[in-house]
């Protein structure tokens, strides 16, 4: 069952269509469910994760400023609190385990995938409006929640348990649905509430694709270091 999260993001995940598939069943995802993906692969999507981590939590900054009520303030500024707080200290955990600290995690160069990704949305978000910005956000944390409801759904494998509890977990899962209700709200506001009649939906549904695209890309990177 694919979880609800708002009006938006189901029109948009459905006009990406294959892109939005070969995101969210990635081979790489596949073998985070059933355990088959191997540890050096992990590690190395990992490492370069937390990287983004910080560059997705100044692109969600970035919200907070784009933002034109204290609800759509509030609403951005607690994604910035989890993905440092809580998404971050997931990374912080299963890296310390393998002897790899929080001072080498921060320091990790970034892979081009990981570099294009998050300057695109931050890019979008600096060109645009919140609706650009959050178009560019939504596969992100969106698809992680879908992925990861399905793969705890499906029982995971023990090697990526943690991982898939993460993600596939109430507070994961309240999140993604808060980040929803944020989306429709701002479209609601800014582009009025049948977003697919609006003039501007052709180009926000071509945003969300392209980030869609740039995830594909992430997780390839990190199975390509198999
Ligand atoms: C690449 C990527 N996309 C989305 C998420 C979910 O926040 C993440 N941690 N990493």
């Amino acid at each position: 069952m694919i979880p609800d999260y708002g009006r938006a993001f189901a029109l948009w995940r459905s006009a990406a269509g294959q892109e939005w598939d070969a995101y969210v069943a990635h081979p790489f995802v596949d073998g985070l469910g059933d355990g088959t993906l191997p540890r050096s692969a992990f590690l190395h999507y990992l490492a370069q994760d937390y990287v983004f981590l910080i560059h997705f939590a100044r692109a969600w900054a970035l919200a907070v400023v784009k933002s034109e009520t204290l609800a759509e303030m509030n609403a951005a500024s607690a994604t910035v609190q989890a993905l440092l707080g809580e998404e971050m200290a997931l990374h912080r955990q299963i890296c310390a385990r393998e002897g790899i600290d929080a001072t080498a995690l921060e320091a990790i160069v970034e892979a081009p995938e990981n570099l294009a990704y998050t300057r695109y949305v931050i890019e979008a978000g600096l060109a645009g409006d919140l609706c650009d910005l959050l178009a560019a956000l939504a596969p992100c944390v969106l698809g992680y929640g879908e992925i990861g409801a399905r793969l705890k759904v499906a029982g995971p494998a023990a090697p990526y348990l943690e991982w898939v509890e993460t993600y596939g977990g109430e507070e994961y899962q309240e999140l993604c649905r808060d980040v929803g209700a944020l989306i429709d709200g701002a479209l609601d506001r800014r582009i009025g509430t049948d977003h697919a009649a609006s003039p501007r939906w052709g180009r926000l549904s071509e945003r969300f694709t392209t980030a869609v695209r740039l995830e594909a890309g992430f997780w390839q990177m990190g199975w390509a270091a198999k």
